[in-house]
């Protein structure tokens, strides 16, 4: 049977943590299905007795009933389902067909790690009620003996299924961490990306580009081997923005930063790090050879045709085209030895972009011929 379409039930449309609890929900409900028919097929076949066999299996379909809570969209009702199953499930294992000896209420004890791993963070009262009420009716069961058994089981039966119990609780457990800490892990690279990340172009981000550039820096600055920057801002980016639409605005961010990315060195490092501001750090560049990539850079960006697709009525009604060719203006600086900080070089780019902007802009200044 394909797990895959199972185990993501109700996970549509959910935020990414939410949608890893569902899963994990499902998961184990099947892992719990799947443990409950082996138990009846051991009431039916090894213990030859139907009518366990038979109550055993209206909770084996009950655990996956979790499923349908979790296709209908109700993924807390799934877990309150799921947790209420599990422990009828277990008080009438120890009180209608077996005893205590069996082992089978210490099944309460994932109850408490279950509710933790799978609650939302703000589902407290579920939590704590569903733990409270294991942990009543775990020494409930410890402490009473049930008198008429369904099933009369010989000590050496009692025993193996009592070793059942600890070894399928230890394997959930071993499980149940497992499958934590590679969320916990997968969360984590998630975040990082985010943090560090774009959403719109997927380049870096301004916190990212300042540590990757202190990075770069520091290495230039062990090494003396040439660094430059370079700083550009496409022209006119409002005007395009009013004309066009802010979604083709977008547009014409995602394409500049395509193109960064294509005409960029390969050891370069693109970063937007305002509105319609961009930096490509470039290592091993000299101030000469610096100058050469962002000309090749800035005609890169003019010889882009943008293709917008639908436009604001306003843009249609005069007649507006459908592709759009931005520019955009260049600041570079190349790193010497009065730079101390790499910040330095960022506010040097920016007087060179400034003065690109004032004398025309679609062009690439240095800050040198700007001191000059
Ligand atoms: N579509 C879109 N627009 C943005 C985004 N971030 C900033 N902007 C817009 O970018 C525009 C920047 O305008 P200005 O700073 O006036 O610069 P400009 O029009 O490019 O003028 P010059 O730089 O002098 O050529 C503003 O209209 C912002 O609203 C974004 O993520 N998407």
């Amino acid at each position: 049977m394909p797990l895959a379409p199972l185990i993501n039930l109700g996970t549509q449309g959910q935020a990414f943590s939410s949608a890893n609890r569902i899963k994990t929900t499902n998961i184990i409900a099947l892992i719990t299905t799947g443990i409950s028919f082996g138990y009846t097929l051991f009431f039916l076949i090894a213990i030859n007795h139907l009518h366990v066999g038979l109550i055993n299996f209206g909770f084996t379909c009950a655990y996956f009933a979790t499923l349908a809570f979790s296709l209908l969209q109700q993924a807390k009702l799934a877990k309150i389902w799921f947790f209420g199953v599990l422990m009828a499930h277990l008080l009438v294992c120890t009180f209608v067909y077996m005893t205590k000896d069996s082992g089978f209420h210490l099944y309460f004890f994932l109850v408490p790690t279950g509710v933790f791993l799978l609650f939302e963070l703000n589902e407290r009262a579920e939590k704590l009620l569903l733990s409270v009420i294991a942990v009543i009716l775990f020494l409930y069961c410890e402490n009473t003996m049930n008198a008429d058994p369904l099933l009369l089981l010989t000590e050496t039966t009692n025993h193996m299924l009592y070793q059942s119990v600890i070894l399928v609780n230890m394997i959930e457990v071993i499980f149940v961490l497992n499958y934590f800490a590679k969320q916990i892990d997968s969360n984590e690279k998630q975040l990082v990306l985010q943090a560090s990340t774009d959403s719109l172009t997927q380049l870096m981000n301004r916190h990212q580009f300042f540590i990757t550039g202190n990075h770069l820096f520091a290495q230039y600055q062990a090494s003396n081997k040439p660094f430059s920057l370079v700083l550009l801002d496409i022209d006119h980016f409002k005007k395009i923005n009013d004309k066009y639409g802010h979604i083709n605005g977008d547009k014409c961010l995602k394409a500049v930063s395509q193109t960064l990315i294509e005409n960029s060195p390969a050891d370069a490092s693109v970063a937007r790090i305002g509105g319609e501001e961009f930096v490509v750090l470039m290592p091993n560049t000299t101030f000469e050879l610096c100058r050469t990539k962002a000309e090749k850079l800035r005609k890169a960006i003019a010889d882009t045709k943008i293709n917008l697709g639908v436009l604001t009525p306003g843009a249609q009604a005069e007649g507006e085209q459908t592709e759009l060719i931005c520019t955009a203006s260049f600041g570079f600086i190349n790193a010497h030895d009065k730079h101390t900080e790499f910040k330095d070089l960022l506010i040097q780019a920016d007087k060179a972009l400034y003065r690109a902007k004032e004398n025309g802009r679609n062009r690439v200044e240095s800050y040198l011929d700007h001191v000059a």
